[in-house]
């Protein structure tokens, strides 16, 4: 049980009582006037705030007190404590809880199953999304104990797909006192650590942080992206055993150039446009280095930032800060796992591949990049050669250096300039001109592989590999369905958002469409370098973390024709990534965690040799180190400190 913590801005029973016209509807502890210096930045969606800050009559004063919750309300409303239902009836007499719940008292799994019951009945995504979130800001153990038993059921409603449409409707679905992660506003650039303070939780492990400029492929949302944040590390707790009050989602108000937002008076966010690139540096510069100020061992996940500026933070903070970019490296080491699968299954040797990718972004390039790292150190290809295997599309057509436009730096890195001074505009063209052996979809074009599309891949390959890879499912580039039936089942397929399984009609099997999206990665690279307590990200730690994947196939998965693990073991192979991603920043001198460097007989920043690496039992010894550190949910037995907190 975890000890009490007094909370340094409101607690979250304390924010319950903020309505959404800001006034309190319960008056609450101490005469404070609301300030903008004062706790409640950063809780609050900034336009709220300002709305909250301009009413006369928010003066929180003597005549309108009461006592902070109590007994058994206290309990209740604590997410990381309540158990509702299975508080055991001795409990509910020293907690001060009988007849405030129904006295029937419930398992766990009888909790789940009234869980997945309703849930069932909701009708829209969407209703289940806020179910759901409501569920977690109630009961931490029951909300994660539902995501992992039914995983392929709710990782499509807390993430890609509907965590989309979660964010297009955010200020709609706002719910006043629900607070799942902190808004920094750039209007609060000198209060950024103040704002910090406001988190109620100590010494979260990870975050994951958005400006909301390109969410999934649905552009820039501003403040709305927040539901991204929040769902990714919903995945790093369920699919990596993070402690979920150890977990801190942020988004960056830095305005949006989204005219639609700007305009709505819902809308929560600051209502101006995005700054100049100068004035987004300094601010997220300063956002960095107060986050190393107060959480120094805190790993940073950038996430959803538009292509430019995902590049530029990326290079700009990856020695410095311990922090990578999920939309480049996370999807490079996903669809490079995926890539080396179906590399088997194609059955053309890796130096005859050709690849074509739809879409020269953040996640294009940042998967180009990738594989060309394998073709060299798997295929022993040399830069050059292994540079030449790729080609990209974007929305002017074939990018290369004749074209006429500048390209912007990442572009650069896989412009052609073979092409005899040509230049090729539609998709088909450059089907035909290059002759691919891969069609790779991050262009957030729904449909875009068109049946002609498809079928002109088949038509040059036995085993055409087609990766429509955009999200969310609207802007999937072609269907499981579609790539089945035009290619007579001979595709190598993977999708970002998962598609249901199609009846094969030629092998007369039920095959499952791969997943090819970066929660296969992201949760168990984050884990490894958290617990090795790592200096910083590497490219080989994410290129590790691509080759574990892909090895980590069962022979029932490999005969079922799968490219990725079945999603229900996801915990399992995020495991084996953090594992062997810690292997590696031993191997690097980048590990840091007492416990660990000493299972190799190595002190804290010292290299180990590859050959003690490769020490069997020490690697399950590291394994299950691993294990045992991931957060299971799960009621306590012991409430001692529970009852000291009453
Ligand atoms: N499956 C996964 O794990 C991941 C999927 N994605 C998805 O990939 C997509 C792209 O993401 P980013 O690269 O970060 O976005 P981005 O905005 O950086 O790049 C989009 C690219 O598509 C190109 N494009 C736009 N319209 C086009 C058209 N009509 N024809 C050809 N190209 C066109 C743009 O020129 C740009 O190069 C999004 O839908 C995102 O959700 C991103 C990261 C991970
Ligand atoms: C999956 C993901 O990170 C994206 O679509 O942006
Ligand atoms: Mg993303």
């Amino acid at each position: 049980m975890r000890s009490a913590r007094k909370p340094v801005g409101l607690s979250h029973s304390q924010l319950r009582g903020i309505t959404s016209t800001g006034r309190w509807s319960s008056p609450t502890l101490h005469t404070r006037p609301l300030s903008p210096t004062a706790n409640y930045t950063g809780l609050l969606p900034p336009s709220l705030l300002q709305a909250t800050l301009k009413m006369p009559n928010t003066t929180i004063n003597d005549k309108h007190t009461v006592s902070p919750l109590k007994g058994g309300m206290s309990v209740l409303k604590s997410r990381h404590i309540n158990q509702g239902t299975s508080f055991p009836p001795q409990l509910r007499t020293s907690l001060r809880l009988r007849g405030l719940v129904p006295p029937t008292q419930e398992t766990l799994d009888q909790q789940i199953e009234r869980v997945i019951t309703f849930l069932n009945t909701l009708e829209s995504p969407i209703e289940k999304y806020c179910y759901l979130s409501r569920l977690k800001s109630e009961n931490v153990t029951l909300f994660y104990r539902v995501v992992i038993d039914h995983l392929t059921q709710i990782t499509p409603l807390i993430y890609t797909p509907v965590v989309g449409e979660a964010c297009q409707k955010f200020s709609l679905i706002y719910t006043p006192g629900l607070v799942e992660g902190l808004f920094l506003s750039k209007e609060d650039k000198d209060h950024i650590p103040e704002i910090l303070d406001n988190w109620p939780y100590p010494n979260p492990e990870i975050c994951v942080i958005t400006d909301g400029s390109r969410i999934l492929g649905l552009g820039d949302l501003g403040v709305n992206g927040m539901g991204i944040p929040i769902g990714k590390l919903s995945l790093y707790i369920a699919a990596a055993g993070f402690d979920p009050s150890r977990t801190l989602p942020i988004t960056l108000d830095m305005g949006t150039n989204n005219d639609k937002y700007l305009n709505d008076p819902l809308y929560l966010g600051l209502r101006c446009r995005r700054p100049s690139d100068p004035d987004f540096f300094d601010y997220i510069d300063s956002v960095m280095a107060a986050l190393r100020k107060k959480w120094p061992n805190m790993l940073v996940q950038f996430e959803d930032f538009s292509s430019e500026h995902a590049f530029q933070t990326l290079d700009r903070y990856r020695n410095e800060y311990l922090c990578f970019n999920d939309d480049i490296q996370g999807t490079g080491a996903v669809i490079l796992s995926g890539f080396i699968n179906a590399l088997t299954m194609s059955g053309v040797p890796l130096n005859k591949h050709r690849i074509l990718f739809f879409g020269a972004g953040s996640a294009g390039v940042g998967v180009a990049s990738q594989l060309k790292d394998h073709f060299i150190k798997s295929g022993g290809m040399s830069p050059e050669a292994a540079r030449d295997v790729f080609w990209l599309v974007d929305s002017k057509g074939l990018v290369t250096f004749d074209r006429g436009d500048k390209l912007p730096q990442h572009k650069t890195l896989f412009a052609r300039s073979d092409n005899g001074g040509k230049q090729f505009k539609t998709l088909a063209d450059v089907i035909n001109y290059v002759q691919p052996t891969a069609l790779i979809g991050l262009a957030s074009q729904g449909g875009a592989f068109t049946p002609d599309i498809i079928e002109l891949m088949a038509s040059m390959n036995d085993r055409p590999i087609i990766f429509p890879l955009s999200n969310p499912l609207t802007n999937a580039e072609c269907t499981f369905e579609q790539a089945m039936i035009h290619t007579k089942g001979k595709v190598l397929f993977a999708s970002g958002t998962a598609f249901p399984a199609f009846l094969d009609p030629y092998s007369k099997q039920v095959l499952e469409p791969g997943q090819g999206n970066n929660m296969y990665i992201f949760p168990g690279l984050g884990r490894g370098t958290v617990l090795a307590k790592a200096e910083r990200v590497t490219d080989d730690m994410v290129y590790q973390s691509a080759v574990t994947l892909a090895e980590s196939l069962t022979e029932e998965e490999r005969s079922e024709q799968r490219l990725y693990p079945r999603l229900q073991r996801i915990r399992e192979i995020s495991a084996l990534i953090a594992r062997d991603v810690i292997h590696t920043a031993l191997r690097e001198g980048l590990a840091h965690e007492p416990a660990i460097v000493r299972m190799y007989g190595a002190s804290p920043g010292q290299p180990v040799p590859a050959a003690t690496l490769r020490d069997e039992e020490r690697a399950a010894a590291l394994l299950t180190y691993v294990q045992e550190r991931m957060w299971n949910p799960a009621y306590p037995e012991d409430f001692s400190g529970l009852k000291a907190m009453m």
